[in-house]
């Protein structure tokens, strides 16, 4: 059965893999970008509902909101989208550097739970009933020396997890995938690719498709929530 899935950050990489990949299971793809990249186009040709959404702004929200009111079997819910802030970002403050990443990471997941979370519940379907995943990361639990911000609202999205996984039980799951290395940036550097592969015992790239099927096990689960999936290489090991 066609079902609705709201994925944040489907412009490049993991969100865009996952909208490609819920797009041929047949499922409804609503997908929010912030850039109006060539995928966009593809993602639409494809029969993806888009909409243009910058996570720090409430009218924006306010828009995919009532967008996704608006759609039938809305089952999951996918928080992908992100910032990778460093903690010496160029012309911002700790101020506004910590601000960005508790709204992008933080704020804009929980105005969209609490606002469809009836719809959630609604619509659940009856095989995992609905699921929300929460994308945070491997430095939620160790921390970053260049990363604070970002890390620190890392861990608080994965508090949000067990909140939400509280609330909304037993119709709706609520979980925490915290990947650490799954894809390069076109702009690593090999002195950098090299550092960061020493850090797991696993030391690869886990790639898109590790991701994928991960996401999709926990929306089909029926007895998973509140939980934290790590896909890190062995990086606690290390
Ligand atoms: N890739 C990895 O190795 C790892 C990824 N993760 C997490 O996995 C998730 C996906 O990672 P990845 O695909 O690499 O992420 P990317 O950084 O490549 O893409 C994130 C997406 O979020 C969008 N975005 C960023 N800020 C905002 C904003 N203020 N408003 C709206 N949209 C915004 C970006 O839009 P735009 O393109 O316009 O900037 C982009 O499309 C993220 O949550 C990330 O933190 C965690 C650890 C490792
Ligand atoms: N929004 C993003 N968050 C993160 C990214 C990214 O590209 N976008 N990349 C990483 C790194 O892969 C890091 O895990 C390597 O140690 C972390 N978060």
């Amino acid at each position: 059965m066609s079902r609705t899935i709201l994925i944040t950050g489907v412009g490049k990489r993991i969100g865009f893999a996952l909208a490609s990949y819920f797009l041929e299971q047949g499922h409804k793809v609503l997908g929010t970008y912030r850039t109006h990249y060539p995928s966009i186009e593809q993602l639409a040709q494809r029969g993806a509902t888009l909409i243009q959404c910058e996570l720090t702004d409430d009218n924006a929200i306010a828009a995919l909101i009532k967008q996704a009111q608006t759609m039938d079997n809305l089952d999951t819910i996918i928080h992908n989208a992100s910032d990778w802030l460093p903690d010496n970002a160029h012309n911002m403050s700790p101020s506004q550097i910590m601000q960005q990443m508790m709204q992008v990471h933080v704020g804009a997941p929980y105005q969209i739970n609490l606002a469809l979370a009836a719809k959630l519940k609604q619509d659940a379907n009856d095989i995992g009933g609905s699921s929300i995943i929460h994308f945070t990361d491997y430095v939620a639990e160790k921390g970053s020396k260049k990363h604070m911000a970002y890390a620190a609202s890392k861990a608080a999205l994965h508090n949000l997890t067990l909140s939400f996984a509280s609330l909304l039980a037993p119709q709706v799951t609520v979980n925490s995938i915290a990947p650490a290395m799954i894809l390069f940036n076109e702009h690593d550097d090999d002195a950098y690719k090299v550092n960061a592969l020493a850090k797991a015992i696993l030391p690869k790239e886990a790639g898109l498709e590790e991701i994928v099927q991960l996401v999709e096990y926990l929306r089909n689960s029926q007895y998973v929530t509140g939980r934290s999936y790590a896909v890190d290489g062995g990086r606690h090991l290390r």
